[in-house]
């Protein structure tokens, strides 16, 4: 038994701890939790201990005092298995070989280099969504935002990672993209051996969970090695533009040992990566970009000054560009009120204790899993007015950013596992967003009240295909550029 004092828990049922209390919306139950049981609380998941923590201090003390002892990650089943038994850099636990993957991630994959050389891609794709969305525009005819947006941002990731898109070939982007998607509910999945070592794995072949994972694994392999066979095909200078892709740099390290150092990459580590990169970055840019295209057509003013400033900063020049977005303020200022209100990752991804560690008066023990509730951290009412309502200008001042040093703005995380891909997902999100409100006005379809229910898988999605009418803006000639 372990002595010292620990954080305050609700009470347990025997067998099941707390498990039972976590429901579908482990965010909104865990935060309902937090408002009896305080900022940090032990939980017992089966025989798992868990501390879920809740306000911007607790988050700090975890993220940033006690980084080191809280950056690793439980070895989860369905993280285990399709990450190549954690040949990958999100999932695996914390050690030498994650702080080399890391160090190949920031420096060589998602690099802010990297980021800028795939300018055209975005652009290319973007051009592709509002040409499909012109060409279906009628005043009486919805489009399927949600669809429209998920598939730009599968395009982006394939390109960016494999050189190409796969419209039209026998592997097809909706084929992929399906099985990206499935590949994240099982990440997001219950999993009884996660919480109880023993009986769990029976309990998981009776459910059907390891098939279902064995067969997402399989269907996955094959695809990486299709990917991989293609890339040893062609060589580099086939590519689209003739840019290097992030499986022609995996590959160009596997075969020269000596960059990487200390670390032996092989085929699994590049199959390991690109799973990362399709769950990691495909659905949460999409689910951000969708959020933040709810809430503007439920404010049609928000919108509106969106809109004003993106064509008076654009004027006539017929489309925005990666260039022009670092002008528009209060463009920013809805993405961080998107992601404050909606983070794709609302406990972000499941961190584990390596020591013992103390947190105020609290003794955490080793192994203890750790979620940062960083949804329950963007509605907390002793930090932010009117926490539920969508209001852009609380970031008028410009003070709080995305980085990871403002502990009540989290959405990317903070500390050693903050996202690498920030970047690379934020360009995304700002290019779309621009482009969809300077090409159109939106309205919702009449008689229909937009729904916000949400959708768990291993990202926090919006559960309901967000569907409003495109009204072409129509772009004059005198439309003169005013303050850009
Ligand atoms: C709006 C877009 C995105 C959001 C909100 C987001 C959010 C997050 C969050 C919350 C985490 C977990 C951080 C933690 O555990 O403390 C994470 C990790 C990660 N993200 Fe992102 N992400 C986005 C886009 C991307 C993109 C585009 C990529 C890659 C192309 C990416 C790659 C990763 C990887 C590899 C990790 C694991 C990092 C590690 O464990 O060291 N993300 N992301």
């Amino acid at each position: 038994i372990k002595k010292g004092k620990l954080p305050p828990s609700p009470s347990k049922l025997p067998l099941l701890g707390n498990l039972h209390q976590l429901g579908a919306f482990p965010h909104r139950s865990t935060w309902e939790l937090s408002k009896k049981y305080g900022p940090i609380m032990l939980l017992r998941l089966g025989s798992m201990p868990a501390i879920i923590v809740s306000s911007a201090e607790t988050a700090k003390e975890i993220l940033k005092t006690h980084d080191l002892e809280c950056c690793s990650r439980p070895p989860l089943t369905g993280p285990k298995r399709l990450s190549y038994n954690f040949q990958d850099v999100g999932f695996v636990p914390y050690g030498h070989y994650y702080r080399e993957m890391r160090k190949i991630c920031v420096t060589e994959l998602f690099s802010m280099k990297r980021v800028q050389s795939f300018q055209s891609v975005r652009k290319e794709e973007v051009d592709l969504l509002i040409k499909s969305i012109s060409e279906s525009a009628t005043p009486a005819n919805p489009v399927d935002l949600s669809k429209g947006i998920l598939s730009l941002t599968a395009s982006i990731i394939f390109r960016i990672a494999l050189g190409k898109n796969f419209q039209g070939s026998e592997l097809d982007n909706d084929k992929l993209q399906k099985l990206v998607s499935e590949a994240a509910t099982m990440l997001g999945s219950f999993c009884a051996s996660d919480f109880f070592p023993y009986v769990g794995n029976m309990i998981d072949w009776f459910t059907g969970f390891h098939r279902r994972l064995e067969n997402t694994f399989h269907e996955l392999d094959a695809v990486f090695q299709q990917i991989i066979d293609d890339h040893f095909k062609s060589g580099t200078t086939m590519h689209e533009h003739n840019q290097e892709d992030i499986v022609d740099v995996l590959l160009r390290m596997v075969k020269d040992q000596t960059e990487n150092g200390a670390i032996h990459l092989t085929k699994d580590h590049i199959k390991g990566i690109l799973l990362d990169i399709f769950v990691a970055g495909i659905d949460t840019s999409a689910i951000a970009i969708i959020w933040a295209m709810t809430e503007l057509a439920r404010k049609p003013t928000a919108m509106k000054k969106a809109q004003d400033e993106i064509r008076s900063c654009v004027g006539n020049k017929g489309k925005v560009a990666d260039n022009d977005v670092s002008q528009l303020k209060y463009l920013k200022m809805i993405i961080k009120e998107t992601l404050r209100l909606h983070p794709p990752g609302p406990l972000l991804l499941p961190r584990e204790t390596a020591s013992h560690l103390k947190i105020g008066d609290y003794d955490i023990y080793p192994k203890t899993r750790i979620a940062v509730n960083v949804w329950a951290i963007g509605r907390d009412p002793d930090i932010w007015n009117n926490p539920e309502e969508f209001i852009p200008e609380r970031f008028e001042d410009g003070v709080i950013d995305l980085k990871g040093q403002h502990f009540e703005l989290l959405p990317f995380g903070a500390g050693r596992r903050i996202c690498p891909g920030m970047n690379m997902g934020m360009a995304v999100l700002e290019l779309a967003l621009a482009n969809l409100l300077y090409f159109f006005d939106w309205k919702v379809p009449s008689g229909v009240e937009i729904d916000m229910e949400e959708r768990v898988t291993i990202s926090l999605g919006k559960k309901t295909a967000l569907m409003l009418v495109p009204i072409k803006y129509n772009i004059g000639e005198d439309d003169e550029i005013m303050h850009c």
